[in-house]
């Protein structure tokens, strides 16, 4: 029932958080400013019998006759100037009470907007990094850049419900006050107006998901279209993408269409049956012979009644064609179903004796039938040594490297950092033992010294130092505006080589106790990577490195090598020991070889 209510109702609590306490005030400012409303309205009853020439009508009951008595025994000029001022002063206070309420609900609203971005990055942040693995890029961008903005709304339109709520209930009561007959007549009429807007507003549920899917589907086309600009122009696929685009556009036009023109429906439909039930109550009320003034200020009640409810109604319907972007919300909030991030709180410091793997399977998350990518693999790295971890393409190499730093945890088995168990292990704590650099660790969108140190408060100095042990300090000396050249979006302005080398220099800035070099210079050329390799010989001893190559000439400088194939560990051993097997033969060799799992 309360999801039929309102859909989303957990994202705009959760949104409204502390502003909660802040209701009761909008909700008796707008009672306040409402019964000020009434009463100036009230107050039409004498004005019009001193201008009929009927200043001191009898029969009336109830609040009409307290308005009524109201300035009595005046003259009849003196008591319409009066009458007027005070008519006048309840205007004025009831739009001072209104604009005060304007304020208010504007705040609560820009908190709880706030409150709904901020909370979504910070679930960004915080769920296990396998979701991202999972999801698709265009529904996270969709909710983050559309949705959210929508579940604003949904917020500001709850709170613009609750004055018109409070609005409307008050002025029903001096309705009930004047006439409980008419008000009756009027309550049963706005029930069934209720009830036939209700019933179109449900239809509202289906439009709003397709809009809110077709939407991600925009979304991920947009993402494609900025990434892929190289592919889609050197295979001169730009046709195929744009046809593809305009559908996905399209199918969010259609879809859009569909929800605007049921919702479109609404407020003519409303109108209508409003203005229906405004002159039915003012036949009846003449024909049950109640008096002018009493019929005109019930009519002008009933007047000011009606945007509320219209507005209550809207509301409703809108918040019903928001509910799929209000579910996308919720559903990326809720942590329920989420991947956890790492937990564990023992302390690290350092490597001291060194990491093993101990029977360690692992396949990625997702799906049952997915291959094991790890099958019982041990091996392991021992500190102040560098580690070549080689293998095939698909071998599970990176895989190791995701395991290490806690974005996978294992099925089975366990990594040891010198003998605790790495799920144990603070991993805030244990990531700043770590260092990587890879292929596909992206520069981040600034200058090539924010980017060098980025997440660690490095000085310029240190900075340049980094970038010349990465042998990334000549090309950046050459460029026009040196280490405050803004790299583009991921580096495009960069080549492959530089990219790599600004990311290995971002990594060494850290001087981290194991650093881990995923196919990180496999785009530099062959003098820059001598000098890199031998930056790496002179850590030997002091830290930890681990590399990722398929290249002899990278791993040249290791002490150990561990060789995977399809996931399995073939062997162990000191590199010098087989120093004389080429990568293909070290790939299928395992004889000879110490270690294995
Ligand atoms: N995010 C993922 N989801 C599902 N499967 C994955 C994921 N990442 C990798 N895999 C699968 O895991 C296996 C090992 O991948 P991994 O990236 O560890 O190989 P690799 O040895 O580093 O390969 P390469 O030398 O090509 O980089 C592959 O079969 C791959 O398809």
């Amino acid at each position: 029932m309360r999801r039929f209510l309102l859909p989303g109702l957990e994202v705009l609590r959760g949104a409204l958080g502390r502003q909660m306490r802040l209701l009761p005030a909008v909700v008796i400012l707008g009672l306040a400013s409402a019964a000020l409303e009434g009463a100036g309205i009230g107050l039409i009853i004498p004005m019009l019998g001193i201008i009929a020439g009927d200043g001191q009508a009898n029969g009336l009951s109830g609040i009409s006759a307290y308005f009524q008595a109201i300035g009595e025994g005046l003259g009849d000029g003196e008591r319409l100037l009066v009458i007027a001022a005070a008519v006048l002063a309840l205007i004025v206070l009831k739009n001072i009470l209104a604009f005060a309420n304007t304020l208010l609900t504007t705040f609560i609203y820009g908190k709880a907007s706030h409150a709904i971005r901020s909370a979504l990055s910070d679930q960004l942040l915080r769920i296990g990094y396998p979701f991202f693995m999972q999801q698709s890029p265009g529904r996270l961008l969709n909710i983050i850049s559309n949705e959210s903005w929508r579940a604003s709304d949904a917020i500001q339109t709850v709170l613009s419900s609750i004055v018109h709520g409070s609005a409307a209930v008050i002025l029903l009561a001096f309705l009930l006050l004047m006439s409980w007959q008419m008000t009756l007549f009027v309550a049963l009429g706005l029930v069934f107006v209720q009830l036939a807007h209700a019933a179109l507003s449900a239809t509202l549920k289906g439009p709003s998901r397709h809009v809110t899917s077709f939407n991600s589907e925009l979304a991920a086309r947009m993402l494609h279209l900025v990434h892929a600009g190289r592919l889609i122009r050197v295979f001169g696929q730009e046709t195929r993408e744009k046809n593809a685009f305009d559908s996905a556009s399209d199918a969010v036009r259609r879809a859009g269409f569909a929800l605007q023109s049921r919702q479109g429906a609404l407020p003519p439909l409303t109108e209508v049956l409003h203005s229906a039930l405004f002159l039915a109550v003012v036949v009846s009320a003449w024909s049950i012979g109640v008096s002018f003034p009493v019929i005109v200020a019930f009519v002008v009640l009933l007047y000011r009644l009606q945007p509320h409810m219209r507005a209550l109604q809207m509301s409703w319907s809108q918040i019903q064609g928001w509910s799929g972007s209000l579910e996308e919300v919720r559903w990326l909030l809720d942590s329920s179903d989420k991947p956890k991030a790492p937990q564990g709180n023992a302390p690290v410091d350092g490597l001291h004796q060194g990491m093993t793997f101990d029977r360690v399977t692992f396949r990625y998350p997702g799906s049952e039938v997915r291959p094991l990518v790890l099958h019982s693999a041990s091996f392991e790295i021992r500190s102040g040594r560098s580690t070549a971890i080689i293998g095939r393409s698909g071998a599970g190499k990176t895989t190791i490297v995701n395991l290490l730093c806690r974005f996978v945890e294992p099925d089975e088995g366990r990594i040891l950092v010198d003998g605790v168990p790495l799920g144990q292990i603070n991993p805030v704590q244990w990531r700043r033992q770590i260092a990587v650099a890879s292929q596909d660790l992206e520069l981040v969108d600034g200058t090539i010294l924010e980017n060098i140190t980025y997440g660690q408060s490095a000085t310029p100095a240190e900075a340049e130092r980094a970038a010349k042990l990465a042998e990334a300090h000549g090309f950046i000396e050459q460029l026009p505006q040196g280490y405050e050249t803004l790299v583009g979006y991921r580096g495009a302005s960069l080549s492959a080589g530089q990219r790599q080398r600004i990311a290995l220099a971002r990594a060494l800035v850290r001087d981290p106790a194991i650093l881990i070099l995923d196919e990180a210079t496999n785009a530099v050329d062959g003098l820059s990577e001598a000098a890199i390799v031998e930056t790496l010989r002179s850590r030997a001893g002091r830290r930890t490195t681990i590399v990722i190559s398929h290249h002899r000439s990278t791993i040249s400088f290791c002490d150990d090598v561990v060789v995977l194939g399809s996931g399995r560990v073939k062997g162990q051993a000191a590199l010098a020991d087989v120093a004389s097997l080429s990568m293909d033969q070290l790939y299928e060799h395992e004889t000879g070889m110490g270690g294995g799992g």
